[in-house]
């Protein structure tokens, strides 16, 4: 695979930064890769791993002379990083990012940006419930989605040079306005990891009357619910405190279709109960159909690593 940019920054040095790393290595897409992160701990892991061909000790050291910079950092922080590194960009070069929401980031970054510097939000819709540099791996992106968000009158070939970043990483990519992707996400995303932080919350509650058992019997799906909700908790709170208008909407839709649920199950309306899930049934086949379930046996991709 060619090489798409000379000098690559990652900042913030965790799951997606040293993703997108060792992913860059493997498809041989940047020349040199700086990095930097806030703490001297995860500086040092880095090193030790390799992660970055030259870590540095603050990130206007690792921006200087880079074509990409590439914001990794928790979504509630990126004005302040953006603003730390934005005197020190070279003159045409790219920063995005890789936040989970991605309205408030535009907001958050645009105004820092020196003229002559392109800026192409996006998100690799690949994660993980691991954090940090050493959670990384090549593979992450493989056959996931990464939505790009270009403001208005972005240069065209700036986009489509971050485009082919991030084919070369593995992923398929499209482009999204902003309010729709922060939509969309709360549907798919948000609202399901407030759901599973929820349901895990009420379990362990339960687990004061009853001893260990939900953790000793808990069947597969409530597993999943864990796994989830084993998730960061700063990269949480800060999608929930800036993609708030989003998923409020959402939560609020959530509510009445389970109030609705709750009434069937208490008025024994056994009609309404198999006519939803028949329905939800249908949606899970529609995904596995159009293949956009990368873990799904049926298309031979194996399982995720995780
Ligand atoms: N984890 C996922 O599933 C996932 C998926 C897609 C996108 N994202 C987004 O990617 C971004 C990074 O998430 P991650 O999972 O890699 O998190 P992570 O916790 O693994 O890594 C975040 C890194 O940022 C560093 N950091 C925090 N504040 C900083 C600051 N002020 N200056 C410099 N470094 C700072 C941390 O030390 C850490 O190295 C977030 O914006 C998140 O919303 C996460
Ligand atoms: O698989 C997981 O652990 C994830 O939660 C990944 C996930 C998701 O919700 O799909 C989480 C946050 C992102 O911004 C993108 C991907």
């Amino acid at each position: 695979m060619a090489q798409v940019y000379d000098r690559v920054a990652l900042i913030g040095l965790g799951l997606i930064a040293s993703s997108l790393f060792w992913a860059m290595k493997r498809g041989g897409l940047a020349g040199e890769v700086t990095g930097y992160a806030r703490s001297d701990e995860t500086r040092a892991t880095a090193r030790e791993i390799g992660l970055c061909d030259r870590v540095c000790d603050s990130a206007a050291e690792a921006v200087k002379g880079a074509d990409l910079v590439v914001l990794c950092v928790p979504v509630g922080v990126m004005g302040a990083v953006a603003a730390e590194i934005a005197p020190h960009l070279a003159p045409g070069a790219t920063v995005t990012d890789v936040g989970s929401v991605k309205a408030d980031v535009i907001a958050q970054v645009g105004p820092h940006l020196p003229e002559g510097v392109h800026f192409i939000p996006a998100h690799p819709l690949a994660g993980t419930e691991h954090s940090g540099p050493r959670s990384g791996f090549a593979e992450l992106f493989d056959n996931r989605w990464c939505l790009l968000v270009p403001v208005e009158g972005t240069d065209k070939d700036a986009i489509a040079r971050l485009r082919a970043l991030w084919e070369g990483a593995g992923a398929n990519v499209e482009e999204m306005d902003a309010e729709h992707h922060d939509l969309v996400l709360a549907v798919t995303s948000h609202a399901p990891h407030l759901i599973a932080y929820t349901m895990v919350g009420v379990a362990d509650d339960l687990r004061r009357v009853t001893d260990s058992e939900v953790i000793k019997y808990s069947a597969a799906g409530f597993r999943d619910f864990t796994r989830i909700a084993a998730s960061d908790p700063t990269m949480w709170r800060d999608v929930f405190l800036t993609n708030k208008d989003a998923t409020l909407e959402i939560l609020g839709r959530f509510t009445e279709e389970l109030f609705a649920l709750q009434r069937a199950i208490r008025t024994g309306d056994g009609d309404h109960l198999h006519a939803y899930f028949t329905r939800t049934r249908a949606i899970r086949r529609g995904i596995i159909e159009a293949g956009q379930d990368t873990d799904a046996p049926d298309f031979g991709r194996g399982a995720r690593k995780s």
